[in-house]
């Protein structure tokens, strides 16, 4: 990880980031985030606690959650830690149980769990393939379904905002990934009308390439084309991604479900992103 994208992703440095909410926002709430101990899943995590909200935070690795926990209570706030892997039904009815005996509530949950692995798609293996289904599209099912259903037996309103990319022109080297996120946006413009009398919003943020630990899974030869991805030519920070999912969960999404954000700086427009390495019949 270069020391710029180290910068960006530093709890110290997340905490003290100009943000345009106002620091009481969430006082008395709750939020449920996934995925919460690296890059954009830390980042959503902190700038909920910054802005009041009480903490569960999840992910399968306890370690990287701890130094989150620790750091949101160095700063005085709460944060209930649950080790979860998101694609097994019993952890995810577990994390949510856990949740209402600690806390009583949940408002929000973000789906934010997730990743693949760049290889062209000729070449997948099934248990690759089933490996990212798994994470992206099951897990992340789950995970919303449980949500509605713990507003179903407990009361709303809630809010759901699942992590998701940009599907639009597809995405050379991750067709696994972008196959599970089409499914995600379908699911999500659906259960928006069904869980609707719930009081219950559904809504996905599409980050565009974002500066993040979790960009080392890619070839350097990608990397190198990294500013080529946008007409911004720059990574998005994790706290741009952080701020359209506050936008979305806050007082400020309320008429907003069943739809998709985009936070790409046009990269959906204009850019080439090649996750395994350009192929030769496209260079110049
Ligand atoms: C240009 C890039 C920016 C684009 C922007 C938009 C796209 C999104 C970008 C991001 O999301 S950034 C990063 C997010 N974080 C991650 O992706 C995390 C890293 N990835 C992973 O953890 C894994 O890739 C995983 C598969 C998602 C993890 O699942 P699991 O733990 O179940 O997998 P494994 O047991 O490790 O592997 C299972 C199976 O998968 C195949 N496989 C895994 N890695 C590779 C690889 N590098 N190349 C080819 N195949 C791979 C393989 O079949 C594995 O089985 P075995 O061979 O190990 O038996
Ligand atoms: N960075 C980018 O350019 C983009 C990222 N995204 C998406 O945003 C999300 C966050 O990515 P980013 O922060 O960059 O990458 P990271 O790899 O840093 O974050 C992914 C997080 O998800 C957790 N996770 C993965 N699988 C599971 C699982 N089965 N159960 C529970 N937790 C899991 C990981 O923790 P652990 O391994 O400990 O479980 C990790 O903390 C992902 O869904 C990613 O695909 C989308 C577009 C662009």
């Amino acid at each position: 990880m270069s020391p710029e994208i180290a910068a960006l992703n530093n709890p110290e440095n997340l905490w003290a980031a100009e943000t345009v909410y106002r620091p009481d926002l969430f006082q008395g709430k709750v939020a449920l985030v996934s995925g919460a101990g690296s890059g954009i899943g830390r980042a959503v995590a902190l700038l909920f606690a910054r802005l009041g909200a009480k903490l569960v935070i999840c992910g399968r690795t306890p370690e990287k959650l701890e130094v989150i926990a620790e750091f949101v209570r160095s700063k005085g706030g709460e944060v209930l830690v649950v080790p979860t892997n998101v694609r097994e039904p019993e952890q995810v009815d577990a994390l949510f149980k856990k949740a209402q005996a600690h806390y009583g509530r949940i408002d929000y949950t973000v789906n934010n769990a997730g990743g693949q692995f760049p290889q062209n798609a000729i070449d997948y293996a099934p248990k690759g393939w089933n490996a990212v289904i798994n994470n992206n599209l099951n897990g992340t099912w789950l995970m919303m379904q449980r949500a509605a259903q713990h507003w179903r037996e407990h009361g709303g309103p809630g809010s759901i905002v699942n992590i998701v990319v940009v599907i639009e022109r597809g995405m050379p080297g991750v067709a696994h990934t972008v196959a599970a996120r089409a499914g995600i946006i379908g699911a999500t413009r659906t259960v928006a009308v069904e869980w609707a009398p719930l009081g219950v919003r559904v809504n996905c943020v599409a980050p565009g390439l974002t500066a993040t630990e979790g960009l080392d899974v890619y070839p350097p030869e990608a990397q190198k084309e990294f500013p080529l991805a946008n007409p911004l030519k720059r990574p998005g920070t994790p706290m741009e991604i952080a701020e359209s999912v506050i936008y979305l969960s806050a007082g400020s999404g309320s008429f907003i479900t069943g739809e998709v954000v985009t936070v790409d700086g046009g990269g959906k427009l204009w850019g080439e992103l090649w996750t395994a390495g350009r192929p030769d019949y496209y260079r110049h």
